[in-house]
């Protein structure tokens, strides 16, 4: 019996994506298609590497073309991808696909610990990755990465002269703690403050990435402004932790993101601290801070949950050791992969639904 092409798109035009709600080949994710003799072989082209579902999708592929094709074929799916990109080509960083700022109502609740963990998590996926330590008044990047005795590079083309950054752990890391001695205070005024993230996107020779991670400063600040002022940001992710006064200043973050002249997407909350868990009893639940108050809250904000980080000694460590909790074979690990592939997919729907992020023009009335 001759197999058609047509035959196999007619089968994985069966297959949905079921994040996107249609078909793959509708959604251009099916390449390279080619029949020989007994075997079918194709690229199923996902829109991120960190996608969760990428087992079930390979599955289904094959499911759909034994039962309505013929039960004898090889199917051989190779799953590779394309980031999707959310930004409408901003001029700052025109390589960049994805912009993914991380913020958080109060100090302290582990924003650069998860952010931290969220890139070198996307990296493991295969992704292009970079890191933008914005919080210019408490950089912590330096430490959490386990660089803070590098200094980035300097590469001049033409008249523009490039900051090259620091590479660690996969990721592209980018922080004023590399530029000024880690014990010396930084006095910032506003402007001064603004420009250097300025600087930080525009002459940072980040080339290609899927996700640019932007850890921001606490609460909301000139900083928050000038980054969506300057880049089209994809959308951004809260961090809490369940206790009463964390959830109300996240509460002022995120409404800051929706604000209609600001209006840039919430990727979801996340809670972090969110219970204590003993390492030698790790069934064992304590929830210090109160229960599920991130997950309450962006139910009441209608934005996703994301997932929950557990208080764990080794996450301290990891940060004060600059060597990321996700890099460790454990739970945490799973929390902070499970997280990422969480952040990768809500980017992923976002783009295939929403129109490209524009910056943000605030006028002054
Ligand atoms: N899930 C966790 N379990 C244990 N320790 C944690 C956890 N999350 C964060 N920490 C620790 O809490 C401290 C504060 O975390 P981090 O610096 O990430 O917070 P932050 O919100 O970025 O703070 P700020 O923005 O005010 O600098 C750090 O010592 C960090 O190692």
């Amino acid at each position: 019996m001759t197999i058609t092409k047509d035959q196999i798109l007619k089968a994985l035009g069966t297959v949905e994506d079921p994040d996107l709600k249609k078909d793959l080949v509708t959604l251009g994710m099916i390449k390279e298609l080619e029949i020989e003799n007994n075997t079918v072989k194709f690229q199923v082209v996902l829109t991120t590497p960190a996608c969760p579902l990428k087992e079930q999708i390979r599955k289904s592929c094959i499911e759909a073309i034994h039962e309505q094709v013929n039960a004898d074929l090889e199917v051989i799916p190779e799953m590779t991808h394309d980031v999707t990109a959310a930004q409408a080509a901003t001029p700052l960083l025109p390589q960049v696909k994805n912009i993914i700022a991380v913020a958080s109502g109060k100090g302290g609740v582990g924003k650069s610990t998860v952010s931290t963990n969220l890139a070198v998590a996307l990296a493991r996926t295969g992704a292009k990755v970079g890191f933008l330590d914005a919080d210019i008044y408490g950089p912590s990047a330096p430490t959490m990465f386990n660089c803070e005795h590098e200094q980035p590079g300097m590469e001049k083309e033409g008249e523009k002269t490039w900051i090259i950054p620091i590479e660690q752990y996969g990721v592209k890391i980018m922080s004023i703690g590399f530029l000024t001695p880690p014990d010396s205070p930084m006095i910032w005024r506003g402007p001064m403050a603004t420009s250097a993230i300025r600087q930080f996107l525009g002459d940072t020779k980040w080339g290609e990435l899927d996700y640019m991670v932007v850890d921001l400063p606490p609460g909301t600040s000139d900083i928050h402004l000038s980054l969506i002022q300057n880049v089209a940001v994809t959308g951004a992710v809260v961090v809490t932790t369940p206790q009463k006064v964390a959830i109300m200043d996240a509460q002022k973050g995120l409404a800051m993101f929706q604000q209609p002249q600001i209006n840039v997407p919430v990727l979801g909350m996340i809670e972090n601290m969110a219970y204590f868990t003993p390492k030698e009893l790790p069934e064992n639940k304590y929830y210090i801070f109160g229960k599920d108050g991130g997950k309450e809250m962006a139910e009441r904000f209608k934005v996703p949950f994301l997932g929950e980080i557990p208080i764990v000694q080794e996450i301290r460590e990891s940060g004060d050791n600059g060597y990321p909790a996700v890099l460790k074979d454990s739970i945490t690990s799973e929390a902070f992969d499970q997280l990422a592939k969480e952040v990768a997919r809500q980017v992923a729907m976002r783009n295939a639904t929403m129109d490209k992020t524009e910056r943000v023009k605030i006028t002054q009335v």
